[in-house]
């Protein structure tokens, strides 16, 4: 076992597994929490860190292991006064999260995970105020699965977001390693395995569908780049900032380096109010409602499948018996939830957002079950629908559970159902046009179909 002292502020950590150096690469900078138990993760049986300060020997340590090297000199992070540290990486680590400690070896996890890495944006958020809970409980990744959250805010929210981390910190989540927090998107997507861009400006009183695609589109574009440069290369990403469809479209054109089928957008939301809709009508659990999609749009042009959606394993057209309802109330109820909701609220859904992101997670990390299916906005690039290559679009999807999809292809699709899948898929051609400067396309022009179809969320 190697043991390693400092002095006076200055480290010298040398990190051993029996007589194989641990090898982690620069990525791999051990400036906040656990160090420790990463390198468990990493795979090494004995390390011990010490740091020596002023006489005493404490706990804390910041360390940098260099793949061909027994030792390194490292610095200890500059904290400000309310606990926010530098860090080479992922923003800034916060609070106790840049705290670390030696883990005694009988203290040693034995079934703990590699740690993911989640960056969300839009953290001082309504909605990420309720999944940032989710993901550090071990509710959406699972119990035996450490996270670190890098968190991304706009300039405005930087004081909330530290409010988050503190947040954070007070509920002692076991699983969560690290929370870093930054505003510069290149420094707080480092490495992430998981990408929720969930962060975007509003629509003010009075402006255009066209404006707000264009000012968000502008965060997406920046965000790509930083995704395409920093990520990991397998990073999945989650557009939920509206319009979300276009806003990953952008994203994904400003990530060459990124494969186009992990960008998602997502529409879960809208697929388990269709559910509970469905639900109500039939007077069963929601749990016994399946297969449903909503094709196209997270707008008002959304089309909830209830041709090829079932009840208890039977059509639901067998259970409703009731087509007036579902063509003239269901479908608009469920097009137009986040509108009624905000009427009753005063505000958008976040909770329910949250909730669906989690869901839209897990249905990307455990095999989706014999028969069935979920919603999600993926990249066209080849399908039996006869829908546009090169957009957005929500459809069904299956998942081995390894963080891939594939599409459904044998969804019945009658002259109801086409006709409105058409007119989704024109909204959002119509959308990529207005922002063809953002995706490297020439000559765009903004022709937003007639009528403000709105996004559900809106009023
Ligand atoms: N797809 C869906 O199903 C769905 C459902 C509900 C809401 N939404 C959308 O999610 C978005 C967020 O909703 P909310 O209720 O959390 O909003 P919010 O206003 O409470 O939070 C958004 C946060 O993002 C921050 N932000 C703005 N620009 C940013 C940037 N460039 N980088 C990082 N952070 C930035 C803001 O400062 C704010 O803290 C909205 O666009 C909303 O329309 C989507």
């Amino acid at each position: 076992m190697a043991a390693v002292a400092g002095n006076l502020g200055a480290l010298t950590a040398a990190v051993t597994n029996g007589d194989v150096l641990v090898k982690l690469d620069k990525r791999n900078v051990l400036s906040s929490a656990f160090f420790s138990r990463k390198l468990v993760a990493a795979g090494s049986t004995k390390v011990t860190v010490r740091q020596q300060r002023e006489g005493e020997m404490r706990r804390g340590v910041v360390a940098y292991v260099a793949p061909s090297t027994t030792e390194k000199t490292v610095s200890e992070p500059e904290r400000t006064a309310n606990g926010v540290a530098e860090k080479q990486t992922g923003g800034q680590c916060f609070g106790v999260f840049c705290v670390t400690y030696d883990l005694k070896e009988g203290e040693r996890p034995k079934t703990w995970k590699k740690t993911v890495r989640i960056a969300v944006s839009g953290a001082a958020g309504m909605i990420a105020n309720h999944l940032l809970f989710k993901l550090a409980s071990g509710e959406v990744f699972g119990q035996d699965q450490p996270i670190a959250l890098n968190l991304l805010g706009s300039v405005r929210s930087r004081d909330a977001l530290e409010g988050v981390a503190m947040e954070l910190e007070d509920s002692l989540f076991p699983l969560l390693r690290e929370v870093n927090i930054g505003i510069e998107a290149e420094e707080v997507f480092a490495d992430a395995d998981w990408a929720l861009l969930i962060g975007a400006k509003p629509r003010g009183p009075g402006m255009e569908r066209a404006d707000l695609l264009d000012i968000n589109g502008q965060i997406f574009a920046e965000q790509g780049k930083a995704l395409n440069k920093v990520a990991s290369p397998d990073v999945k990403v989650l557009v939920v900032g509206n319009p979300c469809n276009t806003n990953a479209l952008i994203a994904l054109k400003n990530a060459p380096r990124l494969n186009p089928r992990n960008f998602h957008a997502l529409t879960r939301l809208d697929e388990n109010r269709a559910k509970c809709q469905l639900a109500l009508k039939a007077g069963v659990f929601y749990d016994n409602v399946s297969n449903v999609t909503i094709w196209g749009n997270h707008s008002t042009t959304q089309v909830p499948d209830f041709l090829n959606a079932k009840i208890h394993g039977a059509r639901v057209m067998d259970v409703i018996q009731d087509e007036k309802w579902l063509k003239e109330e269901f479908t608009p109820r469920v097009q137009k939830r986040g509108g009624a909701l905000i009427q009753k609220w005063g505000r958008s859904s976040a909770a329910s957002t949250a909730v669906s992101i989690g869901d839209a997670i897990k249905s990307l990390i455990t095999p989706t079950p014999e028969g069935d299916w979920f919603s999600s906005g993926v990249y066209t690039s080849g399908n039996p629908y006869g829908i546009a290559e090169d957009i957005i679009y929500s459809m069904p999807c299956r998942s081995a559970g390894d963080g891939s999809w594939e599409l459904v292809t044998d969804c019945e699709i009658d002259d109801y159902l086409r006709e409105r899948i058409k007119k989704s898929e024109d909204e959002l051609l119509a959308e990529k046009n207005c922002v063809a400067h953002l995706i490297g396309q020439e000559n765009g022009y903004c022709d937003l179909p007639e009528g403000d179809t709105m996004l559900p969320g809106e009023l």
